[in-house]
């Protein structure tokens, strides 16, 4: 048998290295494959001396050509380490392809409502026309698979370019990928910022999202390890911050804000939605209370000089709605229906006025509302 190395590149090819969506080829780790006879030697330059990481790169390049070129052939795998030093500022990530614009959805506070909101957000954009993911990336308290009714439901695994990937379960014309499909039901998932920065990274490059005008990211509550590792690998266009009225949750709202903020992470604020921001009665449908507090989250907007995106009241129908998997802004011209689609021309016409002024994200497509042709009224 005569090896040559376009076979060897080939085989090569089929080796995805994780986390980075790309095959071994692709990434630039193979610097020189030799070929003596039926012997092979492949230089491969890592960036990173994790011991586990180098070993599985040596046992599955020797696999591939074992299996894919010649059985027989004596495989010598060198690998040299060249771990870059990295400036806080360079680690963004690298762009999607097909996804045009990443939006976090965070909170700082627990239980404000945010899984909700990002729920009625994705469904009221897919009603407006555009393609939708929903990531729900909140490790300590999944709700993605039970307010969109899939939770029964499994990622398939698709080939795409000849990799194997997971593709998004879909409902109301949302794709979504959640860290509840892989875990058990009841199961309380305490896994440290490392593992799930990497269980999400998957979800991330190694999903079939196809072409996508938003993927949401409906983060963790609070403003821990995971986030900074969700927002450094990610290239995020914005990011949007759900609070109640109540001083408990703006204090932790401000946190979320000037974790967007600070220098190492960056990511362009869209603006605060308020969320439970009074009550009506049925039977008083001209009242309002304000059981939480009265614009709250209006003024923290004001005081931190970023976008208001509008204001969501606490209806008893949303709770329901989200209970029984089936976000409530699927139905046509209710209040809340109405609310949500407000809300939702905001955050667009927001992005769309970040993506002017700000320099990409890598990922930022959409410049003009009318790009966004299905946007009604
Ligand atoms: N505007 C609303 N009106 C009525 N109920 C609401 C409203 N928003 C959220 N809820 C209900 O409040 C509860 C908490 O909401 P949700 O799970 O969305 O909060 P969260 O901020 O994502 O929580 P966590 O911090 O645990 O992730 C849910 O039962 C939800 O249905």
């Amino acid at each position: 048998m005569k090896l040559n190395k376009k076979d060897i590149e080939k085989a090569l090819e089929t080796i995805s290295v994780s986390g980075e969506g790309q095959n071994m080829m692709e990434s630039g780790v193979v610097k020189n494959i030799n070929i003596f006879g039926d012997e092979v030697e492949v230089d491969l330059t890592l960036n990173t001396p994790a011991l586990h990481i180098k070993k599985r790169a040596e046992v599955d390049v020797m696999k591939v050509i074992h299996e894919k070129v010649y059985e027989k052939a004596k495989v010598k795998v060198n690998i040299k380490v060249d771990a870059p030093q990295k400036k806080s500022t360079e680690i963004k990530g690298k762009a999607i392809p097909g996804i045009k614009n990443i939006v976090a959805v965070a909170s700082g506070k627990g239980g404000v409502g945010k899984s909700t909101v990002t729920a009625n957000l994705a469904v009221t954009l897919s009603k407006m026309g555009f393609k939708v993911g929903l990531l729900d990336a909140d490790i300590y308290g999944p709700s993605a698979t039970i307010m969109f009714d899939v939770e029964r439901e499994r990622p398939l695994s698709v080939t795409e370019d000849g990799k194997s990937k997971m593709k998004p379960v879909e409902n109301y014309g949302v794709k979504i990928l959640s860290i509840g499909f892989f875990t058990k039901p009841n199961q309380a998932v305490i896994w440290r910022g490392p593992m799930a920065a990497k269980a999400l990274n998957q979800m991330i490059f190694d999903a079939a999202w196809g072409e996508l005008d938003f993927l949401l990211i409906d983060l963790p509550p609070g403003t821990g390890d995971i986030h900074l590792s969700i927002m450094q690998s990610l290239p995020i266009t914005g990011s949007v911050i759900v609070s109640t009225p109540q001083n408990v949750a703006l204090a932790d709202a401000k946190k979320g804000v000037a974790m967007f903020q600070q220098e190492s992470i960056n990511v362009p604020v869209l603006g605060i939605i308020e969320n439970m921001a009074y009550f009506t009665p049925a039977e008083l449908p001209d009242n309002k209370y304000y059981i939480f507090g009265e614009k709250g989250a209006r003024n923290l907007a004001d005081d931190l000089e970023v976008p208001f995106l509008g204001e969501l009241p606490l209806v008893q129908s949303i709770r329901e709605a989200g209970d029984i998997g089936r976000p409530a802004a699927l139905q046509q011209n209710t209040p809340i229906a109405n609310a949500m689609e407000e809300i939702t021309k905001k955050v667009v016409q927001e992005t769309v006025s970040r993506n002017k002024s700000l320099p990409p994200t890598e990922a930022i497509k959409i410049t003009t509302m009318a790009g966004c042709s299905a946007v009604k009224k």
